[in-house]
């Protein structure tokens, strides 16, 4: 049933503190993957970079992105948390932002209303005047590196191409990426960075509110052809403040062009906007060096990370992002919102203060040797990260069958609507920032650019799609050449954008990336040519079990022992009641409600029988027709078998998630279960039947209870005790600690079934105990299934010692 808790994260690899997930972004040479801090059960973005790939020029970038992440602080920039260097790998944490880019944002929902773009463009810009008034440009503003965070607040990231420039300095390094470079950079010349930020920046303003680009071009040439024009064609919707403003952000002559200054002042700003007040507000809430320590998150990391207090005060005053301290005190710092609770007259005095900067203890109250902390601390340490979205109480997002292979997993689980999906895989069509050195991109080199691109080729044609129809107006414009716009914008079926071909993915400098014209035809052919078609939910449920072997997360039956020795393919080790198994490959049961105890008991008997009985589950076959009789909603046909199971759902994390099925699909269990069911879960909840998993897009029915995701925050104790006994020791200590518990009775159908007691407390702790062979030793084992926090894991630690202290046999696994 248990195993070492390591062991059971699937998926994840352990860099320092963090476990790390799948991938959720990729750029020029680094991969950006989800993690999540082990000690502030934070999520962060890890963004790798193999080093031993990198030119020195590229190297010196990597550098100098480092330099100035780890000093930049706002609350529109991705906050970074620390530096690992392990090997041949850089690695750069941040803040995590799961709403993903605005770019995508944008190809969802064309443009936006001018009071959300002021919005998105008003705390851009107040990031982008932060990093002008230190001296920093950005260099490759465009809607993929603006992220959006928590609240839908923009989060400005990618620094690889930032630098630092002094007021009358200029700069020679072609960068960023074609669309959004100013005229001067496309004509190869010394440019003002931050006049180049601007230029960026009214093309960010046009996207917004226009849903396409300001300047069309069938390659690069045409691009410069059409930025050199100095024509900006905005459309009729666009409020003349705003087209004022854009223009005065695209003038072809740098030093005519806004500063950011000239940008905040400007009057569409200020339209039902305080953005002076906001503006210093948010400057007002970037966090000065903490002049003192938090002294909750100090004893919490004194307990949970064995640091000293001394090494604590040094790394975080000493702000060493390559410090793993300095990491967990941010994240936990951020967690408890650190500011409402300075100045409570406890805090550690800050290093400048004391006596000696050395030892850095002359000034420190001795603090208890075993630091305590109140329930209430804890709790504290357990809210919610303020601003992004970081905070999370499980790894239920962070896994995935193969996180590498996950930069496209829905493309090939699911088949998406035609324009969902070329529209929605971002990896395949989104551009990439071009990193061109100048003599690649000097003007006389530009002609000779590789062959004309899709993204070139539509920018003309809005690659964010076809301007939404004003409202109100759809009706009045049914053809695309009807549409007001069309004199500005000529039409682009979005539907037919390319996916970039693999091979032809820039992977660095300079290179186009996305496919010639003639993949464009090809693929148009191949559009009418094969019309998109769903697979049927059995087709589904087929592969699915083909590709994950019907693998799932609770109680396990043996498939061996079940239609002619097909090898579990779930080492022992990682089947029990409460291991998580990747996202991929998880997914959840949801019971039927009509299933009654009794049922559900006449079931479980059948299937024992069955087991024991030469595998024949003709009786089980026959007992889900019965019951499915009279409550026939959705008839699905497998295979000559006609079974209705409407009450036998099952969905997939992933569909869940993304509502792509807000509901889940139905199948006939039996007959899947006859031909590839490994496992089968009877009891995992109360009402849970049979579990299988699905990759289901189409969804019929609706899930009866709302999924719990498990985490995989497990602990586990073998005891030599008696089963009875563990299971009494667990209860009167609870008891004893005055936790409510609800006490269950479930199987486990090993090839011996054995009885299991689940113990679920209202904090989302579940303990499950069993007698499991080989050794038919107690096995319990501890899950933080819901809530995770501090306080539960040291619940859990109580009990495991309670349990060593009454078995000095105790082992564990
Ligand atoms: N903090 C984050 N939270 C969520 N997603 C992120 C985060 N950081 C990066 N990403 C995702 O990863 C992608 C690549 O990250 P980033 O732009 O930093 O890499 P890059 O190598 O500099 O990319 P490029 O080559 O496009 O400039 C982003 O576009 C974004 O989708």
């Amino acid at each position: 049933m248990a195993a070492a808790a390591p062991k059971r994260r699937m998926g994840l690899e352990k860099i320092g503190l963090y476990d790390v997930g799948r991938a959720i972004g990729k750029g020029n040479f680094a991969t950006v993957r989800i993690a999540r801090h082990r000690i502030a059960k934070t999520k962060v973005a890890v963004k790798s970079i193999d080093v031993s790939k990198l030119d020195k020029e590229n190297l010196i970038k990597l550098e100098r992105e480092v330099k100035i992440v780890t000093m930049i602080d706002h609350p529109h920039i991705v906050k970074c948390y620390e530096i690992m260097r392990v090997d041949n790998m850089l690695y750069i944490v941040s803040e995590y932002c799961s709403t993903g880019e605005l770019y995508a944002t944008l190809m969802g929902k064309g443009r936006v209303t001018e009071d959300i773009a002021r919005k998105w463009f008003t705390e851009t810009a107040a990031a982008v005047s932060y990093l002008h008034n230190k001296g920093i440009v950005h260099r490759d503003l465009k809607t993929e590196n603006i992220l959006l965070g928590k609240d839908s607040k923009i989060k400005l990231i990618d620094f690889g191409f930032s630098n630092f420039q002094t007021p009358d300095q200029l700069l020679n390094t072609w960068c960023g990426s074609p669309p959004y470079a100013a005229p001067e950079l496309l004509l190869g010349n010394s440019y003002d960075g931050m006049k180049a930020d601007i230029w960026s920046m009214g093309v960010l303003l046009y996207i917004l509110v226009t849903g396409g680009f300001p300047f069309g071009s069938e390659s690069v040439n045409d691009l410069k052809r059409s930025v050199l024009s100095g024509v900006v064609k905005i459309p009729y919707w666009v409020s003349v403040e705003c087209a004022d403003f854009i223009r005065k952000m695209l003038v072809l002559n740098p030093t005519k062009r806004m500063t950011i200054q000239n940008v905040l002042a400007h009057r569409w700003m200020h339209i039902r906007n305080d953005v002076k007040k906001q503006v210093q507000n948010l400057e007002s809430s970037i966090r000065p060096t903490p002049s003192k320590l938090n002294p909750t998150i100090m004893m919490f990391m004194q307990q949970h990370g064995k640091w000293t207090e001394e090494q604590i005060i040094d790394a975080v005053l000493g702000r060493n992002f390559e410090s793993p301290i300095f990491a967990t005190y941010e994240l936990l710092a951020d967690k408890v919102k650190i500011g409402s609770l300075e100045g409570t007259g406890e805090e550690y005095p800050r290093r400048g203060s004391r006596g000696s900067i050395l030892s850095g203890r002359a000034n420190v109250d001795e603090q208890p040797l075993t630091p305590t902390i109140s329930a209430h601390q804890l709790a504290q340490l357990n809210l919610s990260s303020p601003d992004c979205d970081s905070d999370d109480s499980s790894n239920s997002d962070l896994c995935d069958e193969s996180p590498l292979s996950s930069l496209e997993p829905n493309h090939k689980q699911f088949t998406l609507p035609r324009g969902l999906d070329l529209m929605g895989n971002r990896f395949e069509n989104r551009r990439h920032t071009l990193c061109a050195s100048e003599q690649l991109l000097s003007p006389n080199l530009m002609g000779q650019f590789p062959p004309p691109n899709l993204l070139l080729n539509n920018f003309t044609m809005s690659p964010l799609g076809f301007p939404p129809m004003p409202e109100g107006q759809a009706a009045e414009f049914p053809f695309p050449s009807l549409h007001p716009a069309l004199g500005a914008f000529p039409t682009t079926d979005l539907s037919k954008m390319l996916p970039v071909p693999k091979s032809e993915r820039r992977a660095s400098a300079g290179e186009t990336l996305l496919p010639t014209n003639f993949d464009l035809q090809q693929h148009l052919a191949n559009l009418s040519a094969n019309p998109v078609s769903f697979p049927t939910v059995e087709e589904e449920g087929r592969s699915y079990l083909a590709k994950y072997g019907g693998k799932r997360n609770t109680v396990h039956c043996l498939g061996n022992q079940i239609g002619g020795g097909v090898q579990n393919p779930i080492p022992r080790y990682q089947r029990t009641p409460y291991a998580k198994a990747p996202p991929a490959e998880r997914r959840s049961s949801w019971a039927s409600p009509s299933l009654s105890q009794q049922q559900q008991s006449h079931l479980e008997k059948i299937f024992k029988d069955a087991l024991q009985t030469n595998n024949d589950i003709s009786r089980l076959h026959k007992e889900f027709k019965n019951l499915s009789h009279g409550c026939a909603q959705s008839q699905i046909t497998n295979e000559g078998s006609s079974l209705a199971c409407p009450q036998i759902s099952i969905t997939d994390e992933y569909n869940r998630q993304h509502n792509i099925a807000p509901s889940a699909s139905s199948f006939d269990p039996v007959s899947i279960f006859q031909k590839n069911a490994q496992e089968v879960v009877f009891g995992q909840r109360p009402a849970t039947a049979i579990g299988f998993s699905s990759t289901s897009f189409s969804g019929m029915s609706t899930p009866e209870q709302t999924t719990r995701s498990m985490d995989d925050r497990v602990r586990s104790i073998v005891c030599t005790l008696p089963f009875a006994e563990v299971v009494e020791e667990l209860k009167s200590s609870l008891n004893i600690l005055k936790i409510p518990f609800a006490e269950t009775q479930e199987m486990v159908y090993e090839p011996q079934v054995t009885e299991m007691r689940r113990l679920s407390l209202p904090s989302g702790v579940e303990i499950g105990v069993a007698v499991l062979p080989p050794e038919h030793k107690s096995h319990v084992e501890f899950a933080i299934i819901n809530n995770d926090s501090p306080t539960s894991e040291i619940l859990c630690d109580q009990l495991i010692c309670r349990l060593r202290m009454i078995d000095p046999n105790w082992s564990s696994e």
